[in-house]
């Protein structure tokens, strides 16, 4: 099912947690969105899901006006970070809850509620727990319950919040495959919020960057990661090295030294020159755009990460880069740096 949201705005008092907001989800879609805390993701969710409404703007859902509709008239199952089981119900009854709720006129009979609960179970792979209560299972599986329990009522859209939010880190991991891998067999439109950058990247087909009440950016995981449309989607996705610099014309500097880089179209006057960490090639003293000295070196997996004092204002700027460790670096070492890729955004953005 298709949503488009056009020109939400959403106010608390007289503060706007939704700024004008435009987004079109196709159908089918898993799509991501991603922003930091007080970003207003969940705001948006909200509305979608008519939990909550905007002071103005359109939902469409389908191409028809949901806004004249409430939550469960829009057929919309959600997902959110604190499980939502009922702790007296067994994992068979929680997720046959929603069918034996159902109007009468459209309620199925107990034989075609127990197939359709069994074959839900099947589909989260916990066929294996129908008996259990939610108090004996982990995390994973009670989230992994609460995706069959809001599937149970064949959605047009699924809604997660932060799903995953509250699993320890591995957990997380094995349940975002497994979410893409389960979304590839229903498509059923999905929008999720996460503030995790890697969880957003690797699950959804499309990422929506928001900050302030705004959306920054739309894309698929590879263009918002390798072509930031603004500074704040370059700092909040990767970890990014940020340095101030100035351009005139197609020379950059940073404190008044001369970087050798061009400054691929940016406007002339105070900027920022924004590196991922692992795109600042290294190389010895003199060879590149930036010197400087080794203060210190952490090697872990295939990476070794130094930090590194630039020449120039007393070593007073230290960045970070990462390394491979074709060479194991040195604390004391005299180092050049080059930025390999690279953005430069005005310093206003
Ligand atoms: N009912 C409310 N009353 C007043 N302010 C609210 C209300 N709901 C949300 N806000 C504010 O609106 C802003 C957006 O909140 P929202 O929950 O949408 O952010 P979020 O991006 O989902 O953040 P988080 O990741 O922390 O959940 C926040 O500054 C929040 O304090």
């Amino acid at each position: 099912m298709a949503i488009e949201v056009k020109n939400i705005v959403k106010t608390f008092g007289s503060f706007a947690a939704l700024d004008d907001v435009d987004l079109k989800v196709a159908d089918g879609e898993l799509l991501a969105l991603l922003g930091p805390s007080g970003s207003g993701k969940t705001t948006l969710l909200r509305i979608i899901a008519g939990l909550d409404w905007p002071d103005s703007g359109e939902v469409a859902i389908d191409g028809e006006n949901a806004l004249t509709r409430g939550a469960s008239e829009r057929q919309v199952g959600f997902v959110f970070q604190h499980y939502a089981l009922f702790r007296h119900m067994t994992v068979f009854e929680n997720v046959a809850f929603g069918l034996r709720v159902q109007p009468r006129a459209v309620r199925k009979d107990e034989a075609t509620i127990r197939a359709r609960v069994k074959e839900l179970l099947d589909l989260v792979q916990l066929d294996w727990l129908a008996n259990r209560y939610p108090s004996q299972l982990s995390g994973g599986q009670r989230q992994r319950i609460a995706l069959a329990r809001a599937l149970a009522i064949e959605p047009r859209i699924l809604l997660l919040d932060e799903p995953f939010g509250a699993l320890d880190a591995k957990v997380r991991k094995e349940l975002r495959q497994w979410l893409r891998s389960l979304h590839n067999e229903i498509h059923v439109t999905s929008i999720f919020v996460t503030h995790d950058q890697e969880e957003a990247l690797e699950v959804a087909n499309r990422v929506v960057v928001m900050d302030k009440g705004k959306i920054e950016q739309i894309g698929s995981p590879g263009e918002v990661y390798d072509n930031p449309a603004t500074a704040f989607v370059h700092g909040f996705i990767g970890e990014s090295i940020v340095l101030p610099v100035d351009v005139a014309g197609d020379a950059v500097r940073l404190d008044g030294r001369p970087l050798n880089i061009p400054a691929l179209g940016a406007a002339s006057g105070a900027a920022k020159l924004f590196v991922r960490r692992h795109d600042m090639a290294i190389g010895p003293a003199g060879s590149g755009a930036l010197d400087g000295a080794i203060r210190h070196v952490r090697s872990f997996g295939p990476i070794q990460r130094a930090e590194v004092a630039l020449a120039g204002d007393a070593g007073k700027t230290v960045i970070e880069i990462d390394a491979p460790r074709d060479r194991e670096l040195q604390a004391g070492e005299i180092v050049s740096l080059q930025p390999r890729r690279y953005r430069i955004f005005a310093a206003q953005d």
